[in-house]
């Protein structure tokens, strides 16, 4: 369920008129997506996703990110434009809350990708952190190692183990990565969430990266090590599919080849990818009641790839 605001005809077609998008025609909230409100706003001049932040977003951010989605799309990245108000604003506030009006971009999230789609959106990926590297503003990461392994110790032991009892033993190893982290790999803005849900595909061609929310400053590397981990495997991280994780690579490569160092650092960042998400999960699954609306992601997925990166990871970038 992502639509937590009742917004009504009059308040939206109020909020449209500030837009030189045509009349309002239709607005339907979209399920899909946890963090924010999300509407498909279809109007007499076209479609439109309207998004209402709720929670985790810091209003102070949204010109980095919505600034980010604009450089972008200027620069022929599939990522849906900002649609400005009359006045020039990117967002605009409805209720006291933030909102802001974005392109809508055809196509769907894969379930299944196959390898050529990994393959394009590992040249996607590459565009990206090439056009965005003259981009004025600069967000940290705050979910870098330092910052989700600090999140992993901060959850209750007990309440670790009783999600899964192997999982206590990620503060250590989240240790180990954290010491050997490089802080000098070749940086841009990355996107660092790129799952499937956050990509829209028509056929093999990515048609949309979208949700850019934990976009920042980091490692191009890292980002590649996250979107692997996100689409090699299926769901549940039992099962490797090698097909889709070297041809994320090697569509990556296509555009902006791996540096010595960077190929070397692969497995440590596929395992620092495994520390954020095993962070996240394990802190959403503990704060999140069991009988929340809102399904919870099981932090073991994470646990499984990262094994998996620690046993094959050398020979699988090497
Ligand atoms: N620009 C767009 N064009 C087309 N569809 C979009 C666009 N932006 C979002 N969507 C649709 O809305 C859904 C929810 O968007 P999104 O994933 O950004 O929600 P969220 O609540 O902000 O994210 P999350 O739950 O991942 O934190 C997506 O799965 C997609 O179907
Ligand atoms: N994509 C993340 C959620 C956003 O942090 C996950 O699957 O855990």
């Amino acid at each position: 369920m992502a639509v937590y605001t009742h917004l009504g005809a009059e308040d939206l077609a109020e909020l449209i008129g500030h837009y030189d998008v045509g009349d309002l025609v239709s607005a339907k909230g979209i399920a899909e997506g946890v963090s924010n409100s999300n509407w498909l706003i279809e109007t007499t001049g076209g479609r439109y996703i309207l998004t209402m932040y709720e929670r985790r977003i810091d209003t102070g951010e949204l010109p980095f990110f919505l600034g980010l989605l604009d450089h972008l799309a200027e620069r022929d990245c599939p990522v849906p434009a900002t649609i400005h108000d009359r006045s020039g604003a990117a967002f605009r506030t409805v209720d006291g809350k933030a909102v802001a009006l974005i392109e809508f971009l055809p196509g769907v999230s894969p379930n299944q990708p196959t390898a050529t789609q990994a393959q394009a959106l590992g040249t996607a990926l590459a565009e990206m952190h090439l056009a965005a590297q003259d981009y004025a503003l600069s967000r940290e990461n705050d979910l870098a190692p330092v910052g989700t392994l600090a999140m992993l110790e901060a959850l209750d032991a007990d309440a670790l183990a009783a999600i899964d009892p192997a999982l206590p033993s990620a503060i250590d190893r989240g240790r180990e990565v954290v010491a050997a982290w490089p802080d000098d790999l070749p940086s841009s803005i990355i996107h660092s969430d790129l799952f499937p849900d956050n990509v829209l595909m028509l056929g093999d061609a990515v048609s949309g990266m979208i949700d850019f929310y934990f976009a920042c400053q980091g490692a191009m590397a890292y980002d590649l090590a996250v979107t692997h981990a996100a689409w090699a495997f299926d769901g549940t991280g039992r099962t490797y599919d090698p097909a889709i994780g070297s041809a994320l690579v090697e569509g990556y490569c296509a555009v902006r080849p791996l540096g010595d160092d960077e190929r070397a650092a692969m497995p440590l960042l596929a395992q620092a990818a495994c520390l954020r998400f095993v962070a996240s999960r394990a802190e959403d699954w503990i704060e999140t009641p069991a009988d929340a609306l809102v399904t919870r992601k099981d932090p073991m997925d994470f646990v499984r790839r990262w094994d998996f990166y620690a046993e094959n990871g050398a020979a699988l970038f090497a």
